[in-house]
């Protein structure tokens, strides 16, 4: 083992917990890719590379919330009464005309509030007759959307690092900004190891299986706002392999690979890997995924996942996942957990942080409780797929029925 996070403790043969190799590999992380201006139809999922100050107040100036009419509060008598009807004012249109007093205008949702004006009822609480209309007691403002209230003109928008998503977008549309300032997508260069692996439609010969992680590690970069260089399964010569190390280091931020970072000796990885940069091969306090590799390849920051395909997956989403929004440069990147009844007993303590696949269904009395796959192997992913998220376990701990436990869903992981 060289130098790194876990040093002599994983020397020793203990192993590293997982929030340390978290907090190591956000130290390590390098800076964002360069900067790009896009336009907003291009912006969803990118990271703001710098803070947005509101061009303008938003509102704009105090418009109605309600279709109905517009007064001033202090016309009407405290029980209601009668005010004369002046004019009408639908959204897209304003009038200059101040109201007088008496007066009360029919005005529609997000309509310019006339000047004078600082109340709005809304019309299934008034009677129209003829020339005047009774208004209901109202207190002054009710149902006025005023003028800066939810952002001043100057006050920050949007602050850098945000990962810009659907209401991101539509708060920056809002105050009409067009284009943004984002990094570019972290380009990340995919490889798989292991003689075992073929594609799926090519036909398998004895000891031979499919590339699943291909499939699922390319499938969560994209899903991240990644942008994929699948190399595919790394070629079985030591030579090749350096090759194909070289070129995806020298086209991508940082390279990913799933396979061969455990303690056998069949995979060429680590060796082709020590050629070209450095390896660290660590023992995280995980379940599934202990073995987990860090290092560079020409100067490209590595990471080497397990090769079975739950322990990929699951230490992709929550090792590999804050280390490559943090290069993106995303601020927040470490998913909240929900804490929920445990639908299930876990009598035994593991010296392994456990994440379970699991889900979340009704109990008895209706609340939600976290259920478990009975399957929770590491080489298998149908647990993963019944699964919406996984439950964390840690380590010496026993959960009995109902205790409370975290609960990650997959939706704050996948995106
Ligand atoms: N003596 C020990 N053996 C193992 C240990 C250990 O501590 N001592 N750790 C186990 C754990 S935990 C894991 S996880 C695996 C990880 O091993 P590697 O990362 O070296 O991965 P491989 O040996 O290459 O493969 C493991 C397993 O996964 C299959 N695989 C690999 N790549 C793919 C792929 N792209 N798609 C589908 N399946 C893949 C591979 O065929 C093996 O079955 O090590 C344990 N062993
Ligand atoms: O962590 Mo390994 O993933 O237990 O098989």
């Amino acid at each position: 083992m060289s130098s790194g996070a876990c040093g002599s403790v994983c020397e020793s043969g203990a192993l590293m917990p997982v929030d340390e190799a978290i907090r190591y590999l956000l130290d390590q992380a390098p800076l964002p890719p360069p900067v790009q201006r896009v336009a907003l139809d291009q912006a969803l999922g990118r990271v703001l590379a710098t803070d947005i100050h509101s061009p303008m107040n938003l509102p704009a100036w105090d418009n109605s919330a309600m279709d109905g009419y517009a007064l001033r509060a202090c016309d009407l008598p405290a029980a209601g009464g009668y005010l004369t009807l002046v004019g009408r004012i639908a959204a897209g249109q304003a009038s200059n005309k101040p109201l007088q007093p008496g007066q009360a205008v029919r005005i529609f949702t997000g309509a310019p509030l006339p000047p004078g004006a600082d109340t709005v009822v809304p019309q299934e609480s008034c009677q129209v007759e003829g020339e005047r209309v009774w208004l209901p007691p109202v207190h002054d403002g009710d149902h006025v959307r005023k003028e800066g209230e939810e952002m001043r003109q100057g006050d920050l928008l949007l602050r850098a690092g945000k990962r810009l998503r659907a209401q991101e977008l539509g708060l920056l549309a809002g105050a009409g900004i067009a284009e943004v300032e984002v990094y570019r997508p972290l380009q990340v260069g995919l490889l798989s190891s292991g003689d075992e692996l073929r594609e799926p439609g090519e036909a398998l010969a004895p000891g031979q299986i499919y590339n699943s992680n291909r499939h699922s590690l390319a499938a969560l970069l994209r899903s991240w706002g990644m942008q994929v260089h699948d190399y595919g399964a790394m070629p079985d010569k030591l030579l090749a392999s350096r090759q194909a190390l070289s070129l995806a280091a020298a086209e991508c931020d940082l390279l990913l690979t799933s396979g061969g970072v455990s303690v056998g000796e069949e995979d060429h990885l680590k060796q082709a890997i020590e050629a070209l940069g450095s390896v660290d091969l660590w023992r995280l306090a995980i379940q599934p995924g202990k073995p987990l590799a860090f290092g560079e390849v020409a100067g490209k920051p590595w990471i080497g996942l397990p090769g079975n395909p739950s322990a990929a997956l699951i230490t992709a989403l929550i090792v590999l996942r804050p280390f490559l929004f943090r290069a993106q440069g995303m601020d927040e990147v470490l998913p909240v957990p929900l804490q929920l009844p445990a639908g299930f007993d876990w009598p035994k303590p593991n010296r392994r942080r456990q994440y379970l696949r699991a889900k979340l269904a009704p109990s008895a009395d209706g609340s939600l409780c976290v259920e478990l796959h009975p399957q929770q192997s590491s080489a298998m992913l149908a647990a993963a797929c019944w699964a919406d998220g996984l439950a964390v376990v840690e380590c010496q701990t026993q959960v009995r029925l109902h205790d409370k436990v975290m609960y990650l869903p997959f939706a704050s992981l996948m995106h």
